[in-house]
This record gives structure tokens, C-alpha cells and sequence, in this order.
């Protein structure tokens, strides 16, 4: 059996089950949103500031999440926001159970462009593939364009879960990535009698609001 086979295993599946089914998510948005950087800090917890080089084409990092005390295998692509890269990026979308679609709050295209970019995962990707909204950056707050009730409007719109985050703080990325984790094994694996989860109930419940918390 493929991985792709056992990742899309309906019925009752044990913690060891989970060890063998990778999970495929992307990361879109124009260049420049800190797609990259949001990789980063998931998988290194850190941050490199400085001047901003472009990804070329695209890569992928594996990561494990720990939910519910079941490792969940990520297999994250970051691609390359630039146009001239579009048509390979595409390709990808096919096999993806998850995207996360960022904008960059102080850049008022970035989040024009959702829609753009959420037509052309109609097009490329599954129908059932999970996305979310990712308002990044939120830690600029004296350049904020986007306010965050625009964010979330456009997220219900779509009806799909939102979240403003920061590559920079951390704010709301391991969230952002658990959550698509936690749908994502829930669907694979749905128990009897377990009870159904929520992603976007989920994301509200647990997010972190900029200015929110500085003192942790
Ligand atoms: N202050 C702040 N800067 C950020 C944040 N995320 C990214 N940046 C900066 O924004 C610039 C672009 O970040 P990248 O992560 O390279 O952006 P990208 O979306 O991967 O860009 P492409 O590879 O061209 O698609 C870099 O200079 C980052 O340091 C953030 O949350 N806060």
C-alpha cells in the first residue's frame, strides 16, 4: 500500500497506524508573506531576520506532531510565491490534504490576492482539502493595512478557518500547524463514538491575539 493510499484509510486506526501515513501540506501566497520564515519557526523555532531571498521552485521539511498523544507525520511544501513559478507549484497541488494560505497583513496586494489564489486551488486541488487563512506578520503592527476583522470576513466567506500569525514572535504558527494536524488525523482515523472536531471552532478557541500575551 502507498503512502497516499493509507492516508486516505478510512475506519479505526491505532497510534501505530498514524506512523506510516504522511501527510501532505502546502504553503501559498504571494512572495515575500513569509512563507518560508513560517517554516522555520514551526521547524526550527527560530527566526532569520535580515534581507528577504525568494524561494526558487520548491522543497519540503517532514515534521512530526504530537496530537492527542498520536505522532501525526507533516509533510510541509514551502513553494515559491513569485508568478514565473505558478505552473510548477500547480502540479503539486493535486496531492495535497492540506494548504495554508498566507497574506502579509502590511501588504495590502497580498491580501487581494486570496481570492486569486484560492480560484486556482479550486482548479488544482482536491475538492475536500483542508485550508486555512493565515494573516502573517501580525507582529508589525504599525504597518498593519489588513485589519483583522477584514481577515476573518474573507476566512468566513470561504468557510475556512483563520488565524493572524508572526513568524517573527511564533504567535499562532504551532497552532496554525496542529490544528491542520488534528483535522487531518481525525478525518483519516474517525473512531465510533468519537466526538467530530471542528477545525475552525477549534482555531477560535486556542488563538493568540496580537499585543496578547507579550508577558508569557
Ligand atoms: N516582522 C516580520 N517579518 C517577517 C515575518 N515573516 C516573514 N518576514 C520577513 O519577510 C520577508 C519575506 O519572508 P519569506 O519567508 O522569505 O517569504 P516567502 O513567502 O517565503 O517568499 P517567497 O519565497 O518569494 O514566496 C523576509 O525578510 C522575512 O524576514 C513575520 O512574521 N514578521
Amino acid at each position: 500500500m502507498d503512502l497516499q493510499t493509507l492516508g486516505s484509510y478510512q475506519g479505526g486506526a491505532g497510534p501505530d497506524f498514524y506512523e506510516h501515513v504522511l501527510h501532505k501540506t502546502i504553503l501559498v501566497g504571494d512572495s515575500g508573506v513569509g512563507k518560508t520564515s513560517l517554516l522555520v519557526q514551526f521547524d526550527q523555532g527560530k527566526f532569520i531576520p535580515g534581507s528577504f531571498s525568494a524561494t526558487v521552485g520548491i522543497g519540503f521539511t517532514n515534521k512530526v506532531v504530537t496530537v492527542d498523544g498520536v505522532r501525526v507525520k507533516l509533510q510541509i511544501w514551502d513553494t515559491a510565491g513569485q508568478e514565473r513559478f505558478r505552473s510548477v507549484t500547480h502540479a503539486y497541488y493535486r496531492d495535497a490534504q492540506a494548504l495554508l494560505l498566507l497574506y502579509d497583513i502590511t501588504n495590502k496586494a497580498s491580501f487581494e490576492n486570496i481570492r486569486a489564489w484560492l480560484t486556482e486551488i479550486h482548479e488544482y486541488a482536491q475538492r475536500d482539502v483542508v485550508i486555512m487563512l493565515l494573516g502573517n506578520k501580525a507582529d508589525v503592527s504599525s504597518e498593519r493595512v489588513i485589519r483583522s476583522e477584514d481577515g476573518e470576513t474573507l476566512a468566513r466567506e470561504y468557510g475556512v478557518p483563520f488565524l493572524e500569525t508572526s513568524a517573527k514572535t511564533g504567535m499562532n504558527v504551532e497552532l496554525a500547524f496542529l490544528a491542520i494536524a488534528k483535522e487531518l488525523k481525525y478525518r483519516a482515523g474517525q473512531q465510533a463514538g468519537e466526538p467530530s472536531f471542528q477545525i475552525r471552532d477549534y482555531v477560535e478557541s486556542q488563538k493568540q491575539r496580537p499585543g496578547c500575551c507579550s508577558f508569557l
